[in-house]
């Protein structure tokens, strides 16, 4: 059977923040391989580093030295215009204050992406992602309308429905109650067992990152511990 392909590589990726005596290396040739299928927590003490990687591997900032890989698409490099076109077709997002259009409904938001694309809607897919995370009955609903954790969903759908290479969510449980963080991990963990989706996610809480597959510690910009 071939190997499946890393969902995503780094190679000595590096930041540094200013120049002189007031730089900070804020990421320190951070080397690793996510694989494709498993959910992977990135933890560590604040200022140590996460939130940068984050960036780096998602196209969303620029690194100062080193490579990175999304598939076999590398990402170092490339200008403004092919990095929105790969973030495209190949990155799903997730943030921590869910990012919904205020004015579109569930299904309007979860289709956006598709739309902003040009792509033709999958109808079959789009109808299994929300019937596994639990919003065919919310799909009419405003972002004002929904609770927090439902809210969350609903971003999950949206980056699921792209079917993305990897989905990179940045603490998606920091804004939620314990209930409903327990309910959107179930969702993330849900979309890695039932679909083989890759999730990568920064995340603060130890009961998140018991949700994961693996744990990949981050201090003073450096990968402290990786542990399946
Ligand atoms: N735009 C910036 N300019 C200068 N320094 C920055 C910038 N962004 C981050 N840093 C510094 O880089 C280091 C790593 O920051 P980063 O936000 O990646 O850490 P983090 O682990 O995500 O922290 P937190 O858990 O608090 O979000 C910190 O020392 C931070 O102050």
């Amino acid at each position: 059977m071939p190997i499946a392909p890393p969902a995503v590589r780094a190679e000595s990726l590096t930041k540094v923040y200013g120049s002189g005596e007031t730089s900070v290396t804020a990421l320190d040739a951070v080397s690793t391989q996510l694989e494709s299928g498993e959910f992977t927590a990135i933890m560590g003490p604040s200022g140590s580093g996460k939130s940068t990687l984050l960036h780096l591997l998602a196209g969303l900032d620029q690194a100062s030295y080193g490579r990175s890989w999304v598939g076999d698409v590398e990402i170092t490099g490339l200008d403004d215009k092919r990095l929105t076109k790969v973030r495209r077709d190949h990155i799903g997002f997730v943030f921590q204050s869910f990012n919904l259009v205020p004015t579109l409904n569930a299904r309007e938001n979860i289709l956006l992406p598709q739309r902003l694309a040009g792509r033709r809607p999958d109808q079959e897919w789009f109808d299994e992602v929300v019937s596994t995370l639990g919003l065919t009955e919310r799909l009419t609903h405003r972002p004002s309308e929904l609770s927090g954790g439902q809210q969350q969903r609903v971003a999950v759908a949206r980056a699921l429905v792209m079917r993305p290479t990897v989905i990179f969510a940045d603490e998606p449980t920091g804004a939620l109650d314990s209930a409903a963080s327990a309910d959107v991990l179930g969702v993330l963990r849900r979309a890695v067992d039932m679909y083989g989706q890759t999730v990568v996610m920064v995340t603060h809480d130890a009961s998140a990152a018991r949700a994961c597959d693996r744990v990949v510690r981050l201090a003073d910009g450096r990968i402290v511990a990786d542990e399946r």
